[in-house]
């Protein structure tokens, strides 16, 4: 099991985005929410290491993003997109790295979805297995952009529930892009808003 790190934003530059600032503690879910278009994807994308960062600096723990390879700084810091990527033709090709019974289970899967093709994926269960997927190798911090955008209410709630204790047993430190008022106030320890270019704290989340 990783470390248990804190997730530091300092400075950061994005496009319209400026010296955003945020230090997210291990096991801590900080929600973000703010009009779209604003940046919220994009500022997960640079933090992720899939942007580039036009200023500041994120570090995990003591490790700084520019002291290590891209590769090893996505396998430590976990972006799971809105709109997942697939390449291979079955589902279980994706999961280089195993996944566990339990993980299906609890997102209503069992080990025939492995053979499932990929074709034949529902939005909504592309979502799920897209999260299984992405912490099937244990990351050191997540960043979750709207995870559960695609579900009904119901398989909505058991996703955030399996997300809340996964990453609090792991102790990630979590930024996660929301827009349901409802879902916030389940799952976020802090809100923040991204508003004209900045990050504002938007009140008790609970
Ligand atoms: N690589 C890029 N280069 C230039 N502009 C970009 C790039 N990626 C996104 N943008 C623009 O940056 C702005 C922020 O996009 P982003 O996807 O981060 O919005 P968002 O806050 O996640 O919105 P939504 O809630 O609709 O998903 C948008 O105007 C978008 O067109």
């Amino acid at each position: 099991m990783p470390a248990r790190e804190a997730l530091r934003l300092e400075g950061l530059a994005v496009g319209d985005l400026e010296g955003v600032t945020l230090s997210v503690e291990p096991g801590e879910v900080v929600c973000l929410s703010g009009p779209s278009g604003c940046g919220k994807s994009r500022l997960l994308r640079a933090v992720a290491d899939l942007d580039p960062l036009e200023g500041g600096e994120v570090r995990l723990g003591d490790l700084a993003r520019t002291a290590v390879p891209g590769h090893a700084w996505r396998r430590r810091v976990r972006l799971v997109p809105a709109e997942s990527q697939w390449w291979d033709e079955r589902v279980g090709e994706h999961f280089l790295s195993g996944v566990a019974e339990e993980g299906l289970a609890a997102l209503g899967f069992d080990d025939a979805t492995l053979d499932w093709p990929v074709a034949r994926l529902s939005s909504g269960e592309r979502q799920r297995l897209a999260l299984l997927r992405a912490l099937a190798p244990l990351p050191s911090a997540l960043l979750l952009d709207e995870p559960t955008a695609n579900l009904d209410a119901e398989t909505a709630q058991r996703v955030e529930r399996w997300l809340l204790s996964r990453l609090r047993e792991a102790g990630w430190p979590t930024i996660w892009v929301a827009h349901d008022t409802a879902q916030i106030a389940r799952v976020a320890d802090r809100h923040l808003r991204l508003e004209a270019g900045r990050l504002i704290e938007a009140g008790d989340a609970t």
